[in-house]
């Protein structure tokens, strides 16, 4: 036997090796799936299939890049470059690239991220004189969005009547307007969105059958991981490149479908055996990354949702210790007390094994701040990621637009930056004449006079220079390479003068980025270059930017750092520690899904997803009070924490498991509240890098909170400073006993009702 096959399970090997037809293959976290599909490009690799007739699709960048390593340790570094691997945005945009053409396009078109989609559907709205407020730029978005994923065009829209309907009800009469300006005007700008690299693949299939038959045949082997979260445009995708034939090989995992908000749909999974007759399922049933506690734990919970394959998940790994529940009082103390444990769990193993989890993005500043205080090296994914920048996604304007003069939202985003005396008013004419004809700004600025743009002999002089710039960095973009001519445009734009005089923190940091960005082409061109690439262009620099999204960020892999990340993120990864924090309601479950039984079913597979992410330890916190939408709330712990069988968890004294799920009831079942364990605030207090006054605070809260408090030393009128707030004074008070709220006029943030018992005052 192949000796990497040895480190394979029996039922693995099945799977690997099978290759009569379409596979199945369906099991619980941690199983091995994943290692199954890169282990079966081996396996076809050594049965002489082509690495680059072979199609391997991933959900992330970072998960095909990982798998690319691991099949390079087995084949070799040569072979497994010429995988085609990678996510089915980054994977279908190169095919769209090659047959462009077709569909009206042309090679180098841009790819709009979610911020150029907003802006442009934004102008839009504007030119159509609507009402934002009504037609809200983020809503129309996320309706044409599903629209695409569903594989529904403009004009499909129209014709659609239930969505035309929806949108009478909703009073969002014109939607289907919007969507069809928004997609004329992407092929003017020659720009794709996210969304359209799918549905433009879709009908590159559908509508070109030749195309469709070249892909068909060239592809000897198609495999895909986490197909539980491909929605309908993916899926069909797939069923168009393997119908009728036995070369595919899906894995996933129905308990863990994630993505329904975007379309993706678990029927895919589970009529997988209707689709491709024949097909042979395969089951893994041992789980080789967690401790027989978490798995036990996760099966438990997963137990309670109604639409579920059953499944059986074991582990032969020790038992290891129960998943600890930690109860806060307030989303601060919490981060703290994450942050300490944290510090704590360090001397069993590297930061870089530890990750922390949360439902929202929103979640991490807190976090981020302990994790400071403690002197903790963290790494954020999916915050705004350095692409994202402004001084960076500016320079990539410039990149955009020399690669394609059409690009709208770059144009937009340039045309005056640096200032060099194009306003609002001669952006608003270009675009007014761009729209009139049906042409791109570009198009215009082209020729001013046959356009009849009315601007001045001094404005169109300045139009004219502008023009003059890109045309000759597009001229120079055809020789140079990817490297040079970036630095010339930054420099020649006068990007690096503008940053170079701005000697605030902030505008050092840009000016830091700007380097850094510069640095990333280089290497990036060498990197190529050592793959035999003779020349790197800035198109193939950018073709690989743009497909990158907040589940892909790069940086420092290699440095001993704590993962922050939303638990969608952490999909497919494992780590040796996982908090999963927020477990509360309204959060985890979120508010959003709190009457629709589906949803809730989906949060709970989310939070089966967080915790089977873990090895070794697993730890569950919930705070009893939350800053959110400008105030501080009570929360009631996560129903999930009664899903899990008590027999795996250890809770703190402090948590008992509510009998229902009122706070107020549970907050009478209370013996002795605290925040952390005893032993725990001893080793807080050894920790010299949290401040004494912090630690005094939270000490004072554990202790006075045990009684009913007495607050009657607060007055009205009396002037107060509140650690986030700053300061106010007391309007009024409401409520007895632990309960006392006061109503406070902020200086700068406008009145809060707080609890007093929570809020921690200072007298001034
Ligand atoms: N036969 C095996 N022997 C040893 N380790 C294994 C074996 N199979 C899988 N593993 C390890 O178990 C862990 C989980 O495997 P993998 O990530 O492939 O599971 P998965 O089913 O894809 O999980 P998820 O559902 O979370 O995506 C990995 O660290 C993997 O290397
Ligand atoms: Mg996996």
């Amino acid at each position: 036997m192949e000796k990497y096959l040895e480190e394979l399970n029996e039922s693995q090997r099945k799977a690997v090796v099978y290759l009569d037809g379409p596979a199945l293959v369906i099991a619980g976290a941690g199983s091995g799936k994943t290692r199954v599909l890169t282990y079966k490009i081996a396996w076809l690799l050594k049965q002489g299939f082509a690495p680059h007739r072979i199609l391997a699709l991933t959900f992330t960048n970072k998960a095909a890049r990982e798998m690319k390593e691991r099949i390079a340790g087995i084949v070799g570094e040569e072979t497994a470059r010429r995988l085609w691997m990678g996510t089915f945005h980054s994977i279908f945009s190169r095919i769209l690239r090659r047959e462009a053409e077709r569909l009206g396009f042309t090679s180098n078109f841009t790819i709009y991220d979610a911020t150029d989609s907003k802006n442009l559907i934004k102008s839009i709205i504007k030119e159509m004189q609507l009402d934002d407020k009504v037609y809200r730029p983020g809503m129309i978005q996320s309706r044409i969005s599903n629209a695409k994923n569903a594989l529904i065009t403009y004009k499909a829209y129209e014709q659609n009547k239930q969505l035309i309907e929806d949108d009478l009800r909703n009073k969002i009469p014109l939607v289907r307007d919007i969507y069809a300006r928004y997609q004329n005007r992407c092929l003017q700008a020659g720009a794709m969105d996210f969304d359209d690299l799918l549905l433009q693949t879709n009908l590159l299939f559908r509508d070109h059958p030749d195309v469709l038959e070249k892909y068909r045949d060239y592809f000897q082997y198609v495999l895909v991981d986490e197909y539980q979260d491909t929605n309908f445009a993916q899926h069909l995708i797939v069923k168009r490149l393997c119908e009728g034939r036995g070369n595919l090989c899906v894995v996933g995992d129905d308990a863990q479908s994630i993505y329904s908000f975007r379309g993706a749909n678990i029927d895919n999974i589970l009529q997988f055996k209707q689709l491709y007759p024949g097909c042979q399922i395969f089951k893994l049933e041992r789980n080789y990354r967690s401790t027989q506690n978490i798995v036990n734990a996760a099966n438990s919970l997963i137990r309670k949702n109604t639409a579920q394959i059953p499944k059986q998940v074991y582990s032969e790994k020790e038992e290891g210790s129960k998943l600890q529940v930690l109860s806060s009082y307030s989303d601060y103390e919490e981060a703290y007390a994450v942050a300490a444990r944290v510090q704590e769990m360090r001397r069993q193993m590297p930061y870089a094994d530890m990750a922390v989890l949360y439902r929202t993005n929103a979640q991490s500043r807190i976090l981020e701040e302990a994790m400071r205080k403690r002197n903790i090296p963290y790494r954020v994914y999916g915050g705004l990621s350095f692409y994202q920048r402004k001084e960076v996604k500016d320079v990539i304007s410039y990149f955009r637009l020399v690669i394609n003069p059409h690009d709208e939202e770059a144009f937009k985003r340039v045309i005056n930056y640096p200032t060099r005396g194009i306003g609002d008013t001669t952006v608003s004419k270009l675009v007014s004449a761009a729209t009139t004809y049906g042409v791109s700004l570009w198009a215009v600025l082209q020729s001013l006079s046959d356009y009849a743009v009315p601007v001045n002999a001094g404005t169109a002089k300045k139009l004219v220079a502008f023009r003059e710039l890109i045309d000759s960095f597009r001229e120079r973009n055809q020789e140079l390479p990817a490297d040079e001519i970036a630095t010339a445009i930054v420099k020649e734009s006068g990007i690096v003068a503008l940053l170079a005089q701005d000697h605030s923190t902030e505008g050092i940091g840009k000016f830091e980025n700007l380097q850094e960005l510069l640095k990333g082409i280089a290497e990036f061109c060498q990197i190529r270059q050592e793959e035999g690439n003779t020349q790197v262009s800035l198109g193939d620099f950018l073709a690989e930017v743009s497909l990158l999204t907040d589940q892909d960020q790069e940086g420092d892999e290699n440095t001993d750092k704590v993962t922050l990340m939303t638990v969608h993120a952490a999909k497919g990864l494992e780590f040796g520690a996982v908090f999963v924090v927020g477990l509360e309601e309204e959060l985890f479950p979120s508010a959003m899904s709190k009457d629709n039984p589906r949803a809730i079913e989906e949060e709970r597979r989310l939070f089966y997803v967080a915790i089977t992410r873990a090895e070794h330890h697993c730890i569950l916190s919930f705070a009893r009070s939350r800053f959110k939408n400008g105030q501080t709330t009570m929360c009631i712990p996560s129903r999930f924490l009664r899903d899990i069988d008590m027999k795996y968890l250890e809770t703190e004294d402090s948590y008992r498991r509510p009998e229902t799920d009122s706070f107020v009831s549970e907050r009478k079942t209370e013996s002795r509240p605290a925040f952390t364990s005893p032993l725990q605030q001893a080793k807080m207090r050894e920790t010299p890098s949290v401040g004494p006054r912090k630690l005094t605070r939270m000490t004072e809260t554990r202790v006075s909170s045990a009684a009913e408090q007495d607050f009657s030393d607060f007055q009205v009128g009396m002037r107060v400073r509140h650690a986030r707030f700053g300061e106010g004074v007391i309007l009024s008070f409401d409520g007895d006993g632990n309960n006392r709220k006061a109503l406070i006029e902020f200086d700068n943030s406008g009145q809060k009702q707080l609890f007093l018992k929570f809020a921690r005052l200072e007298k001034m």
